[in-house]
């Protein structure tokens, strides 16, 4: 793909721990990717995110990494990782890696050796303060639950920890520290890579050690020098490398930031993930809560994004999924019928792709794989949900309600093992695997979409091949339609003397688009034979004028 055209790729996530075992140890591994690039290659995807494969105590799946410079031996080899990039290379497929520089594991060796004294020349790569009294620093809200300072009894200070008490967060401050880090994201990108993605990279720069009104995310999202960091990042690393895609998550994040990462000249990143539109089913913004999704403000948000970072001429990334999310299907969609889960699982996948950005596919996606609905606690695997569980128990939420509450939310639900094919463990592993398969994987696999013409994965198929077609998914100008209507989904792209419009049913009824929507035209891509102004349930259809 020329230089130029970086933008008109599309990513698929992999989260290899699921993604397919070749040793039957019952977890995924690098030889089980390269023995699927043919199938993604099938699917027509241009990247692959892999989440991290560098050493870690896997407490957080790989986001608490101990050695940047190592693979995980549960993962394969360093050789593996240079066979993997060689043969997707020979693909033409491209790697991008995950990069999780906010934090460490408390098992890297700059940890352990910080916290042997107070004067030890690593003591400053983390954050360390003195409690007040027998309190911590501050009243900070960690995001997997409890305190943010965990105190250590060696040195008496606390250390700060924005996830789990094994990931200790790094001092971006200290000029040595940035320094080391900027080395080892050189000698990935000398390995071979062709972009990062960058875990939680917003949450760098820390402000004022302050009390806070909530969980003290004020004082370090977006914080005082974020934007100068990442433009040193990308000056001291991928910054001159034409075509080298990277793209940030951003928790909790704003507009007006996201176009300051992403605004070319400002030479900070690609592109950016942002993560409102998946909290319209927070009950009063907690996650941990029921609440039927607000579909309005699901579109407000889609729409505030696309028009707000297209003026700004940032770039975003657009997904409806990814491995810290329940599956779109059963979350927007409708998993109760498989008449409505192929259906609405293609709707889904119309309504989000025509929109702009860089699409990510999230592992299984494309075969409308659904949540788990694990009856028990014993089948959670997932540090965030079995704190998670902990902390509404205490708060006096009956199991009953905390298990279905983890049902719809926990991030297991998008972890379970990809679904090869009908045979035991859906053909990802011939051991037991680390966490079940979900139930439905003798219908729901990818040896039947490939066999039926009809299936989501032709329809995924289609729309990657669009965006490499048609210019107008990528560079349209994005106007909304219908915006207060309850079920329709609805906009324009526009190009030069080019038009395209999508319209797509959420619902589960016969919907009638209003008449002052002209809907003539060329079908790009529909989930029905026909269409009309009819809308049958969780129809989508784009449609060229
Ligand atoms: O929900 P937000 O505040 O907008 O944050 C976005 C996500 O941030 C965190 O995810 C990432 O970092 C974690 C620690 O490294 C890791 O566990 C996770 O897998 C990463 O993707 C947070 O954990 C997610 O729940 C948020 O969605």
């Amino acid at each position: 793909m020329a230089v130029s055209d970086w933008k008109k790729s599309v990513v698929y996530q992999i989260y290899p721990k699921s993604f397919n075992d070749t040793t039957g140890n019952g977890q995924g591994d690098i030889n089980g990717i390269i023995e699927k690039l043919d199938y993604l290659k099938t699917l027509g995807v241009d990247y692959l995110w892999l989440t991290p494969v560098y050493r870690s105590p896997m407490n957080d799946n790989g986001y608490d990494i101990s050695d940047y410079y190592e693979i995980n031996p549960d993962f394969g080899t360093k050789e593996d990782f240079k066979r993997l990039l060689d043969e997707a290379h020979a693909r033409g497929l491209k790697i991008m890696s995950d990069i999780v520089i906010n934090h460490t594991s408390t098992d890297h060796h700059w940890f352990v050796e910080s916290r042997q004294s107070k004067d030890n020349p690593y003591r400053d790569y983390y954050i360390w303060k003195d409690g007040i009294g027998d309190n911590p620093p501050t009243n900070w809200g960690s995001k997997f639950g409890g305190n943010a300072w965990q105190k250590d009894e060696v040195t008496g200070q606390y250390y700060l920890r924005l996830f789990d008490v094994t990931q200790a967060d790094l001092n971006w401050e200290n000029d040595k520290l940035r320094r080391e880090i900027y080395d080892m994201i050189n000698y990935w990108i000398d390995f071979g890579m062709d972009g990062f993605r960058f875990d939680v990279i917003n949450l760098i720069s820390k402000g004022e050690y302050k009390n806070s009104e909530a969980i003290g995310k004020e004082f370090y999202t977006d914080g005082p020098r974020v934007h100068d960091f990442l433009h040193e990042l990308n000056r001291n690393t991928f910054g001159d490398r034409d075509g080298f895609m990277t793209v940030g998550e951003m928790s909790s994040t704003t507009l007006e930031h996201c176009i300051a990462y992403t605004k070319p000249e400002r030479q900070e990143l690609s592109s950016v993930f942002n993560f409102h539109h998946l909290k319209v089913d927070y009950k009063d913004g907690e996650k941990w809560s029921e609440m039927p999704y607000d579909f309005i403000e699901l579109k407000n948000i889609f729409f505030k994004w696309q028009i707000g970072i297209q003026a700004g001429g940032g770039w975003n990334a657009i997904f409806w999924c990814n491995h810290d999310q329940p599956r779109v299907v059963s979350r927007f969609g409708n998993d109760a019928t498989e008449e409505n889960r192929v259906k609405s699982a293609k709707m889904l996948a119309i309504a989000l792709h025509f929109l702009q950005g860089t699409p990510y596919i999230y592992q299984g996606e494309e075969i409308g794989m659904t949540n788990l609905y694990f009856e028990d606690m014993k089948q959670y695997r997932d540090i965030e949900s079995l704190n998670a569980y902990q902390i509404m128990k205490e708060r006096g939420i009956s199991e009953e309600q905390a298990l279905r509450i983890l049902q719809h939310k926990s991030r297991d639900n998008s972890r379970s093992p990809v679904q090869w094919d009908d045979s035991e463990n859906a053909g990802f592993t011939t051991g037991t695997p680390w966490i079940e398969t979900a139930k439905n994987y003798q219908t729901v696999n990818v040896r039947q979409a490939l066999a039926d013409k009809n299936s989501i994965f032709y329809t995924y198929q289609r729309l990657i091949e669009l965006r490499h077609e048609l210019d107008i998914m990528t560079y349209g100008k994005v106007l909304p339609l219908l915006e207060k209507h309850p079920e329709l989904f609805a906009y324009e792209r526009q190009l030069d003397d080019q038009t395209v419009i999508v319209i797509a049913n959420f619902s589960d009824k016969v919907i009638y688009v209003p008449e002052d929507i002209a809907i003539d035209g060329d079908v790009l891509i529909n989930n029905y034979e026909t269409y009309n102004r009819a809308l049958q349930p969780y129809q989508a259809v784009a449609i060229r004028k």
